[in-house]
C-alpha cells in the first residue's frame, strides 16, 4: 500500500468544498476565483494574514470574478503579518477560536472555502489547518504545482488528508502543462485530476478567470 485508502466522497452534493494546497502561493486564490465563477458560488477565506503586504484574497476574488457582493463573504480573521494565523495573531494580540468556526449560511451554493498556506499551517497551538478542514466536514480540492517536485508534495498532502479521513474531490495542477505528472498523481494518489491551470503570461485578469471557468464541470455533474 503506497498511501492510506482515500475516504469515500459524500454521495450527494455537500454544502461546499475546501480549497487547500501544497504550499502558500501555490494558486489557491486563483483556483478559488475560477471555481466560484464557474459554479456561481460563495467564496469565504476564514483566515487572512499578510494584509500589511497584500490586498488580501477576498478583494482579489471579488475583482477576478466580478460577481455580485453577496457571492463573497468577509474573512472571519484578518491579520497583518505575513505569517501563519497562529503566529500573526500572537504578534497582534488577537485571539483565534477556530474550534468555534462553523460553515456560514451562503446565499449562493456551493461554498468555496480557501485555506491559508498548506495543510499543516498552525491556526493555534492546538489546531492546524487540516484540523479545521476535518471540523468543517467539507471535501477538499488540492491545488498543486504541475512541475518537478509535485509528486512528493502532492502525495504527502494526500496521505495526510486520507489518514484523517478527509475526502478529496480531486487535485488541480497549476503551471506549465505536465500530463505525465498528472497521470502519476492520479495513479499513485488514487485521486482525480480535476483540471489544469496553465501558467498565464501575466497577472491573472477577469478574462482569464472567465475563460478557464468555462472549462470547469458544473458542480452538479461532480456528484
Ligand atoms: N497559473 C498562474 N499564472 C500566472 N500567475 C499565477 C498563476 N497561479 C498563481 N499565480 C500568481 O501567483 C501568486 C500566488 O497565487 P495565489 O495568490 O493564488 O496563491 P495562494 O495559494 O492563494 O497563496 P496564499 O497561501 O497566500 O493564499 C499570485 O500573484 C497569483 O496571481
Ligand atoms: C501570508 C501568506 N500569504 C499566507 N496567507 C500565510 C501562509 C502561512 C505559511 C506558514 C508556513 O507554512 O510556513
Ligand atoms: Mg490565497
Amino acid at each position: 500500500m503506497l498511501l492510506h485508502s482515500p475516504p469515500p466522497l459524500p454521495q450527494a452534493a455537500p454544502k461546499g468544498v475546501f480549497i487547500t494546497g501544497t504550499d502558500t502561493g501555490i494558486g489557491k486564490t486563483l483556483t478559488s476565483a475560477i471555481l466560484t465563477k464557474a459554479w456561481k458560488g460563495t467564496y469565504w477565506k476564514p483566515f487572512q494574514t499578510g494584509l500589511a503586504e497584500e490586498t488580501g484574497d477576498t478583494p482579489t476574488v471579488q475583482h477576478l470574478t466580478g460577481l455580485p457582493a453577496d457571492h463573497i463573504l468577509p474573512p472571519t480573521y484578518a491579520l497583518q503579518a505575513p505569517l501563519s494565523p497562529a503566529a500573526a495573531s500572537a504578534l497582534e494580540g488577537v485571539t483565534l477560536e477556530p474550534e468555534r468556526l462553523t460553515l456560514p449560511d451562503c446565499p449562493h451554493a456551493p461554498l468555496i472555502v480557501e485555506g491559508a498556506g498548506g495543510l499543516m499551517v498552525p491556526l493555534t497551538d492546538e489546531m492546524l489547518m487540516i484540523d479545521l478542514i476535518a471540523r468543517l466536514n467539507l471535501p477538499v480540492i488540492l491545488v498543486t504545482r504541475s512541475g518537478l517536485g509535485t509528486i512528493n508534495h502532492t502525495l504527502l498532502s494526500l496521505e495526510a488528508l486520507y489518514q484523517r479521513g478527509i475526502p478529496v474531490l480531486g487535485f488541480i495542477t497549476n503551471g506549465p502543462a505536465s500530463p505525465q505528472n498528472s497521470q502519476t498523481l492520479e495513479r499513485l494518489g488514487q485521486c482525480r485530476a480535476l483540471h489544469h491551470i496553465p501558467a498565464l503570461p501575466s497577472a491573472p485578469e477577469a478574462k482569464d478567470i472567465n475563460q478557464i471557468a468555462a472549462q470547469i464541470p458544473s458542480w452538479k455533474r461532480l456528484w
